[in-house]
């Protein structure tokens, strides 16, 4: 419940778990790592030049912001120059009017279309439905207004062949009723679309595709997606012919033979929380991956934004940098045993179908890895339910895509899955320290009544050190609660800051076994101590007749011995309880860094934190004293009787205790320091958290070939020069 408002709904209880061992999270990137509200910032259409538009931060209102153009191609532009957006065009309705060339080009955007963008409301506002690309290229379109429903009145829509994220284009056949001819307007990823064409719309009207001017669009594609725009080209094909939309016309056979009108270049500017948690992860040793339907400089320009790419991407080796950055196309050519030989998996795979998501999570399978993918689509299903943990989006996601994911993410939000894991981590935690606890005291408990069976009385039988009443009340009382209250403690601080926990060997770890059997082992020898001093060091050593079953005055060195032994487990029980708030860190010192006030100040803070549990260890302590001394209670039904000067016992005993269990974690954390050390191989602290996280990808050796590392920076520019210069609210 706690999860909903973190914005994660989860389906399977066992997968939030289960979350806490991710070592890899393959994402999507529009609408998780992106806002998904996107805008079209640049266009190109062949002998009208690019078009820039600046200026806007309101993705839906298309009266903000100014529209630039230059005469140029975009891959002879310098984007970094100041007067890159060219001249601002005003009255753009007018150069709609006046130019057929930016006309036709705007009816596909405009057309191919199915969002609608309209002002509503008082005071008027801009609106917006459907799909965000679609959105943006119309509010575009109405920024020279071509808006779709004012196109209506002219044309009518007889046909349309949807999007889908494995063809990646839609067409729509229209009627243009003024002059009766059928028109088909196509729009998408430049590779699908740019086959289909033949011929290329410029001022002389259409004239025949050649292979240079193939190999210019694509130049121009690239120049483009290396700003971080996804890019879409836009054709259409004129007067078709007669259309019967009833009649389920064939697809393939109109989506052909068409005119190249121009490419669009949208931006969806990265989430701000994208970044910082992705890093987050990164700390947390968990690989994160980018698995998009986008063109790859797009992909690539915005993994280097998040930080899923380093920024220094130029300084990576040609063949590294290569595997990094993958294609669907370049991953699926690779066989299983190809990949399985590459040293990293692709941290981004570009123009991603749903089956390479399932290829990619099968390959990190291979390599042992417990992996999290996140899909929307209805063909992700196979790949949600490979995964170890299938998320699902709860906005954008199809219904099929949430039944076969384990987690839903209300608000699509990359960000949610940190919180996601982090609660998974929490879990896990819990689980163990309760798991911990019960079987550490178990341990003691089971020690003590073993050894105990050697001290036999005159008649030969065993006297216990702890009769079984006492046994039931502390396992059902005072271990029961705090194992409970175990269950709400709060994440540690650092459970983000370090590696995920192996999900093979689950919560029985080595330090998890050794721990049951020092805490166990150690509490057991304290407690028999107890009950032997004050049996037979200051007591008289008279086992007395059958002290297991009745009280009676030759039994009293028994039952004060008893009841030492008694109060010092129920003490170890409590103590031990707080002990498991952390596995490493000692009890005194909960947190890595002492706050404003003292350190007592500071212990107090911690263990009033988890009120439930302080609760039950102050329930525990209180009871004890009813038990001890409210007459035939404590002798009848406990066997046990009052003690006086043995709390001295208890005390030192306690004392010893706390020793016993800080000096072992004392230990640990020395072991693991030193262990830590040996694996970072001398790697330090002192490097900045890029050279940590890919430092294997950076190996000077390799002799780096400097790669176009203009990327990032053409990125920041765009986000620079756009700066919303007339920005309404
Ligand atoms: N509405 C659309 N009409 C035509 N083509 C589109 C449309 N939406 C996207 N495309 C094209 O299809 C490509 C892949 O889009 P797709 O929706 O599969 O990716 P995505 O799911 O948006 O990205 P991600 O996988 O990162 O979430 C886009 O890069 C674009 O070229
Ligand atoms: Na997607």
């Amino acid at each position: 419940k706690r999860m909903v408002q973190r914005h994660v709904i989860v389906r399977q209880l066992k997968s939030l778990e289960a979350l806490g061992g991710v070592t890899n999270i393959c994402s999507d990137k529009t609408g998780t790592l992106t806002q998904g509200n996107m805008v079209v910032r640049k266009a190109w259409l062949p002998g009208f030049g690019t078009l820039s538009v600046a200026g806007t931060a309101a993705p839906f209102d298309p009266t903000v912001g100014d529209v630039g153009r230059r005469p140029e191609q975009p891959r002879e532009i310098d984007f970094r120059a100041e007067d890159s957006e060219g001249e601002v065009l005003s009255a753009l309705e007018n150069h709609a009017r006046d130019s057929p060339l930016l006309g036709d080009f705007l009816n596909i955007a405009a057309l191919a279309n199915l969002a609608t963008v309209h002002q509503t409301g008082s005071p008027l506002e801009w609106h917006a439905r459907g799909d965000p690309t679609e959105v943006a290229l119309q509010v575009f379109a109405t920024r020279f207004g071509r808006n779709r429903l004012a196109l209506q009145d002219r044309w009518r829509q007889l046909a349309e062949f949807p999007f889908d994220s494995d063809v990646k284009k839609m067409s729509v056949v229209f009627e243009d009723t003024q002059h009766g001819k059928t028109h088909l307007f196509t729009k998408g990823a430049t590779e699908r679309v740019l086959p289909s064409c033949t011929a290329i719309r410029d001022e002389a009207g259409h004239v025949p595709l050649t292979d240079a001017q193939r190999a210019d669009i694509l130049a121009n594609v690239e120049a483009l997606a290396r700003l971080g725009l996804r890019v879409l080209a836009l054709a259409g094909r004129a007067d078709i012919g007669p259309v019967d939309g009833h009649a389920a016309p064939d697809r393939t056979d109109l989506e052909r033979g068409l005119v190249f009108h121009g490419l669009v270049g949208l931006y969806d500017p990265p989430r701000p929380e994208s970044a910082p948690s992705v890093r987050k992860f990164h700390r947390a040793g968990v690989s994160v991956h980018m698995l998009t339907g986008d063109h790859p400089e797009t992909a690539r320009a915005i993994a280097i934004e998040v930080g899923i790419l380093p920024s220094r991407m130029g300084e990576i080796a040609a063949d590294v940098a290569r595997t990094m950055v993958m294609t669907a196309a370049e991953f699926d050519r690779l066989s299983d045993g190809e990949l399985d030989t590459l040293q990293d998996l692709p941290l981004v795979v570009a123009r991603c179908a749903p089956h390479t998501k399932v290829r990619m999570i099968a390959a990190l399978h291979r390599r042992g890895r417990f992996v999290a993918m996140t899909g929307d689509g209805v063909n992700d299903s196979p790949a949600l339910k490979q995964a170890d943990v299938g998320i699902a989006m709860g906005q954008a996601g199809a219904d099929v895509a949430k039944e076969a994911a384990d987690l839903v993410l209300t608000d699509d939000n990359f960000a949610s899955i940190l919180n996601a894991v982090e609660e998974g981590r929490r879990m896990f935690d819990n689980i163990q320290k309760f798991v911990l606890h019960v079987l550490a005291c178990n341990v003691a408990q089971a020690c003590t009544l073993l050894v105990g069976l050697v001290f036999k009385d005159g008649s030969g039988r065993s006297v216990f050190p702890l009769a079984p009443v006492e046994v039931m009340w502390i396992v059902m009382v005072t271990s029961g609660l705090p194992d409970m209250a175990l269950g709400f403690e709060a994440a540690a601080a650092d459970i983000m800051d370090r590696p995920p926990q192996d999900m093979k060997a689950g919560i029985f770890t080595w330090e998890l076994l050794l721990d049951m059997l020092v805490y166990g082992l150690w509490t057991a020898a304290l407690c028999l101590a107890a009950f032997l001093l004050v049996l037979f060091r200051w007591g008289d050593g008279d086992l007395g007749q059958n002290c297991n079953g009745a009280y009676s005055p030759a039994c009293d060195t028994v039952f004060r011995a008893r009841a030492t032994c008694f109060a010092s487990l129920t003490w170890f029980t409590l103590f031990l309880a707080w002990e498991m708030l952390h596995m490493r860190r000692s009890f005194f010192r909960m947190q890595p860094r002492a706050g404003p006030g003292s350190a007592l100040t500071q212990w107090l803070a911690d263990v009033r934190r988890n009120k439930l549990l302080l609760w039950a260890v102050l329930l525990g302590f209180a009871t004890i004293f009813p038990l001890l001394y409210v007459p035939g209670l404590s002798t009848r039904v406990f066997r046990h009787t009052g003690i006086t000067w043995e709390w001295g016992v208890v005390f030192v005993g306690a004392g010893l205790f706390f020793a016993g269990c800080e000096a072992w974690k004392w230990a640990k954390r020395v072991y693991f320091r030193r262990a830590a050390a040996r694996a970072g191989g001398g790697r330090g602290q002192d490097l900045d958290s890029e050279s940590r996280v890919f430092g294997a990808y950076f190996d000077g050796d390799r002799g780096g070939v400097a790669l176009d590392s203009r990327i990032d920076s053409e990125a920041t520019v765009l986000e620079k020069n756009s700066k919303p210069r007339n920005l309404k609210v």
